[in-house]
């Protein structure tokens, strides 16, 4: 059994703490978090032991680390940092998903409860498959994508850096999905959209651009 930092104790650090105690492979784990008011604090049973930073000085006191932030860009960040630095950072599988043999599920990513990826996928490092969503066959998604809750992407579809795809959409099979843009909840993607943009509704429009 092993033991686990996990840098951001919100919602989704607790998210992230219980899908590792519930694989079985960790006895023990511990938060840092930036917000001065949840240090000192429990969460969920752990304990919050100091800021984002302070992963350098524990490193050797935890076997593994793990970003649990939900800004794209920042946990992609960071999970470069804890490399660099000499962390072993997993990718977190829940038991109750299904990510199927023939996929590859790069550092850094969590698979949450009800998620599925089937085969010939790609999901690259830091990324969040959330609660109940799937990837069909032969997707590649690229670094610091975040696939939410209930949300449905076909197969052969391609997601670039830092996307957000939104609760409870649907990305049509064969489509492509720019770089560091965002999916409003409840889409319906049936054609290619552009890098830095909103796009929302069924079907989905770009609504506005996005900053870089
Ligand atoms: C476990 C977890 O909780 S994981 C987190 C899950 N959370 C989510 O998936 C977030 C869901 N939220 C959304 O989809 C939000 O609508 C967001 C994030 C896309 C809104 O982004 P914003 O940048 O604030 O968009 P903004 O409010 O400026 O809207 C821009 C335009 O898009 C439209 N729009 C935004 N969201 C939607 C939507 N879901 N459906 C239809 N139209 C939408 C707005 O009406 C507006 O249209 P208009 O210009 O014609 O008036």
């Amino acid at each position: 059994m092993k033991t686990l930092l996990i840098l951001g104790a919100g919602g989704h650090g607790k998210v992230v703490a219980d899908c590792a105690l519930e694989t079985g492979l960790y006895h023990k784990v511990a938060f840092l978090d930036d917000d001065a008011a949840k240090v000192g604090e429990i969460v969920i049973d752990y304990p919050v032991i100091g800021k984002l930073c302070n992963f350098e000085k524990l490193k050797g006191e935890y076997d593994e680390a793990f970003v649990a932030i939900g800004n794209n860009r920042l946990r992609v960040e960071l999970v470069d940092k804890l490399n660099r630095f000499g962390y072993n950072v997993p990718c977190l599988i829940h038991p109750f998903s299904f990510v199927s043999k023939f996929s590859v599920i790069e550092c850094g990513t969590v698979v949450l409860a009800g998620a599925v990826i089937n085969a010939g996928t790609r999901v690259g490092r830091g990324s969040i498959i959330n609660t109940c969503s799937s990837v069909d066959h032969d997707c590649l998604l690229s670094k610091g994508v975040h696939i939410s809750p209930g949300a449905r992407v076909g197969g052969t579809v391609t997601v670039g850096d830092y996307s957000w795809i939104c609760l409870g959409s649907s990305i049509a099979n064969n489509v492509h999905i720019g770089e560091n843009s965002i999916i409003a909840a409840g889409a319906a993607v049936i054609k290619d959209i552009d890098n830095n943009v909103l796009a929302a509704g069924v079907p989905a429009v770009t609504k506005k651009r996005l900053r870089q």
